[in-house]
């Protein structure tokens, strides 16, 4: 590697220091007999100088640079308050890596056109400090993970049912038999709490999902928990803990990014324990009260969780919802049968569900009863009925999905903001 510093290393204390840097030019102007270039890297940017007086050699090559040519550059640190930052490298050699005399986004580049070219859209330092964001959630919850006695597991993603319906399977053939792409972790995570009680896996999954909305990809990225002897009570809580966590670790190590996309920060530092909780039963008497047509029984969807949500200042639990419109590994409500104990985390702002979660049926015959009553097959769950026979516990867990959560802490008009190469129905290329 080169034995350079980066953009944000220069600073005007460096004042008569001679540096070199390696990077992208960001912007080009020429004045006079002097080419200003604006480097970019990693980390930020900073100006060179380039006057024909000092070196005509790196004059003329800095004046035939191109946008987003790659480039080392070498000179002497001046302090200079009209620089973009404050300093800038009086520049007496360039190297031309790579010259670029067009790149093809411009600055009026549509949204679509973006992501036909999102390969070479990765240069923007906006994507890149959305990138910098998701990556430092990670590095957030990983840290709550591991001081609260979690076990990373790494699950299978080449799986033989469904978790969340068979509508939204990706099917492939796995030699002379059908596999699918997994839709979420959870039941090999519920295998894994026998042995380790505390597990989370962070893995793409999947949905078939038709739906064209600003939340949904058909690939995403799946951070999800699981826990023996925890009810739903118990890991709503640790829901809200990990979720603070991560938001406030962020703000606090990526202030200057989150600032870029978002200027309010009120609803990211009310995002502290505990969260508020709505029944479903309340929740559907806010939207009936708000002249929303919704009856009790009926799924909210993106329209009535944003509706919702602006009854709230930080992320808030709906729990209690109807059996019929929940998956069928959840647990029924021992008070209320028409009910299961499950919970979503949904985020404020209109940006709804970030969480889906449940406690889930310990019992084997039940759980029996609830596959036929959706009409699935037993037979196509003898592993997952077994961890019911085998010293079954009581257990819950959930997932997050970090598209959906970066999306909201950044507000982001659509989820697909936040991943490296989006999936959507109509986009598998880049
Ligand atoms: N371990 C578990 O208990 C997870 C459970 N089996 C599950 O998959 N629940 S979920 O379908 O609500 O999805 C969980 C979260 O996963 C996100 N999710 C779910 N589907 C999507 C799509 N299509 N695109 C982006 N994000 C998605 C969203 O935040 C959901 O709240
Ligand atoms: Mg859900």
């Amino acid at each position: 590697m080169i034995d350079k510093i980066y953009c944000v290393d220069v600073q005007p204390d460096m004042e008569g220091k001679r540096v070199k840097l390696a990077g992208w030019v960001y912007r080009k102007r020429e004045v006079g007999k002097k080419v200003f270039i604006v480097l970019r890297d990693s980390t930020g940017i900073v100006q060179a100088i380039f006057k024909k007086e000092l070196s005509e050699d790196a004059y003329e090559k800095a004046k035939k640079a191109g946008i987003e040519s790659s480039v080392i550059i070498e000179g002497t640190v001046r302090a200079d308050p009209r620089a973009p930052t404050g300093v800038e490298i009086q520049a007496d050699r360039i190297e031309i890596v790579q010259n670029v005399d067009f790149f093809p986004i411009t600055k009026d580049a549509s949204e679509e056109f973006l992501l036909d070219v999102r390969h070479l859209h990765l240069h923007s330092p906006k994507v890149a400090a959305i990138m910098k964001v998701k990556a430092t959630m990670m590095q957030a919850a990983r840290e709550w993970l591991l001081q609260d006695g979690w076990y990373e597991v790494f699950p299978p993603i080449l799986v033989t049912g469904a978790v969340e319906g068979g509508a939204t399977l990706f099917k492939l053939k796995y030699f002379d038999r059908t596999a699918y792409l997994s839709q979420s972790a959870q039941l090999y995570l519920e295998a894994a709490i026998f042995g380790l009680e505390k597990v989370w896996s962070l893995t793409p999954s999947f949905r078939a999902e038709k739906s064209r909305t600003r939340r949904h990809l058909t690939e995403f990225w799946h951070l999800e928990l699981e826990a023996a002897w925890m009810d739903l009570w118990d890991i709503m809580k640790v829901e809200e803990e990990l979720v603070s966590y991560m938001v406030q670790r962020t703000l606090e190590l990526r202030r200057s990014e989150i600032e870029t996309f978002r200027k309010d920060l009120t609803t990211l530092k009310n995002a502290v324990p505990p969260f508020p909780r709505v029944s479903y039963d309340e929740a559907i008497d806010i939207l009936q009260s708000k002249g929303v047509e919704i009856e009790w029984g009926e799924d909210m969807g993106a329209d009535e969780e944003r509706i919702l949500t602006q009854e709230f200042e930080a992320p808030f639990f709906v729990y209690g919802y109807p059996k019929g419109i929940k998956a069928f590994y959840m647990k029924e409500d021992p008070e209320d049968p028409r009910k299961v104990l499950a919970a979503d985390m949904l985020a404020p702002e209109g940006y709804g569900e970030i969480i889906g979660g449940s406690q889930r049926e310990d019992d084997y015959n039940k759980l029996v009863q609830r596959i036929l009553e959706e009409g699935m097959k037993p037979e196509d769950y003898g592993w997952y009925l077994d961890l019911r026979k085998y010293g079954s516990v009581p257990h819950s867990g959930f997932g997050l999905g970090l598209e959906r959560l970066v999306a909201w802490v950044l507000k982001l008009d659509h989820v697909r903001w936040a991943t490296l190469f989006p999936r959507t129905p109509s986009r598998l290329y880049p």
